[in-house]
C-alpha cells in the first residue's frame, strides 16, 4: 500500500525548488532570542532529523517554518513559496510535539484523521474521507481503533491518530516534532516502516528526534541546534565497532566531572565538550544507536 501524495508531478524531484528554504531565522520569545540566525534548506525528497538538547530551539524552528511562531527576522519558504498564504498547505503536513489529541467534543479516532483532510476553505472532508482515514489509521497501526474515542486511547495511540491526520493528505512535506517520544519500540519500527514507504514515494521529511533510534536507517542528514544555533549540518554520525575500542578518542558531551555519557555525539547535551578515551567498560553508542 502506497499513499498517493498530493499531486502527482511530472517534473523531477530535483528540478523542483527545495521543500523548505530558511534564511537567517530569528524568533524572540518573551525577552529571549530563541533562534539566532537559522539557515535550513531541505531539498525535495530527503528525510533530515533536526536534533538538539532540550530547549535548543527544535521546536521552536519547526513552528516558525510552519508560521505558528512569528519570525523576528529572516525568509522562510516552503514548497517554493513565502511563508503566507501562497504556501500550497494541502500539501504540507505537520505533528506537533506530543500533545492530546482531545477534544472539548469527544470524537473518534476517524474523525481526528478526517480533520486533517481540512484546509483553506475545505469545510466538509472529500468523497471517499472515511477510507481515506481508515488507510491511514491502517498505516500507524490504528485500522482497529477507527471508532474508539482518542480520550481513551493511550498518549502514544494519540499520538499515532495525529500523525495519520498529517498523513491522510497525502503530503508532499511532513514536518514531524518528536513523532516517536513515549512510542513503544514495535510501534517506533512500525512507524519507520511506514515512514520509508512514503518516502520511496517522494515525500520530504524534516523530523525532530532526541535520537534517532528507530528512524535512524531512514534519514539522511542531521541538522544539531544548539541555542538557536546550527552547530552540525551534514551525514548523521555512524556508530562503528572502532568507536568503542579502548584505544578510540573522540569528543563527547559529559553531564558531570565523573564523565557519565550525558547523551549522544554532536552536542546534544548543553554539557561542555571533553575529551577522553573511553574504557571498555564505558561504550560510546554515539548518535546512530
Ligand atoms: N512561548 C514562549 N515564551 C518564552 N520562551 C519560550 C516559549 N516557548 C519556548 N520558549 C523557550 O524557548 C527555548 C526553546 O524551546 P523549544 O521548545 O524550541 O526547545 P526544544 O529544543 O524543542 O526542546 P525540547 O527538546 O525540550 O522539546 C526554551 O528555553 C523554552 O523555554
Amino acid at each position: 500500500m502506497s499513499a498517493p501524495l498530493a499531486t502527482s508531478p511530472a517534473e523531477p524531484l530535483a528540478a523542483r525548488p527545495p521543500a523548505i528554504e530558511a534564511r537567517g531565522v530569528h524568533v524572540r520569545l518573551g525577552s529571549s532570542d530563541i533562534l539566532r540566525g537559522v539557515d535550513l534548506t531541505v531539498a525535495r525528497g530527503e528525510v533530515v532529523a533536526l536534533l538538539g538538547a532540550n530547549g535548543s530551539g527544535k521546536s521552536t524552528l519547526v513552528k516558525s517554518l510552519v508560521g505558528i511562531v512569528p519570525l523576528a527576522a529572516g525568509h522562510v519558504r516552503l514548497l517554493g513559496a513565502e511563508l503566507g498564504p501562497r504556501v500550497p498547505w494541502a500539501h504540507l503536513g505537520y505533528v506537533p510535539q506530543r500533545v492530546s489529541a482531545q477534544t472539548g467534543v469527544p470524537s473518534t479516532a476517524e474523525e481526528v484523521v478526517a480533520s486533517g483532510l481540512l484546509h483553506g476553505r475545505r469545510i466538509r472532508p472529500p468523497r471517499g474521507w472515511r477510507a481515506t482515514a481508515r488507510e491511514a489509521l491502517d498505516r500507524v497501526g490504528l485500522a482497529d481503533r477507527a471508532h474508539s474515542a482518542v480520550h481513551e486511547l493511550s498518549g502514544g495511540q494519540q499520538q499515532r491518530v495525529l500523525i495519520a491526520r498529517a498523513l491522510a493528505r497525502g503530503p508532499e512535506l511532513l514536518i514531524l516534532d518528536e513523532p516517536v517520544a513515549g512510542v513503544d519500540q514495535p510501534s517506533q519500527e512500525a512507524f519507520a516502516a511506514t515512514l520509508t514507504e512514503l518516502t520511496r514515494d517522494g515525500m520530504t521529511v524534516l523530523v525532530v528526534l532526541h535520537e534517532l533510534g528507530a528512524l535512524a536507517p531512514l534519514i539522511q542528514r542531521c541538522v544539531v541546534l544548539r541555542h538557536g544555533l546550527v552547530v552540525h549540518d551534514g551525514e548523521p554520525p555512524q556508530a562503528t565497532a572502532a568507536h568503542a575500542g579502548p584505544d578510540h578518542e573522540h569528543l563527547h558531551p559529559h553531564d558531570d566531572e565523573h564523565g557519565a555519557p550525558a547523551g549522544i555525539d554532536m552536542g546534544l547535551t548543553d554539557a561542555p565538550l571533553t575529551h577522553h578515551t573511553p574504557t571498555p567498560a564505558r561504550v560510546d553508542r554515539g548518535a546512530a544507536s
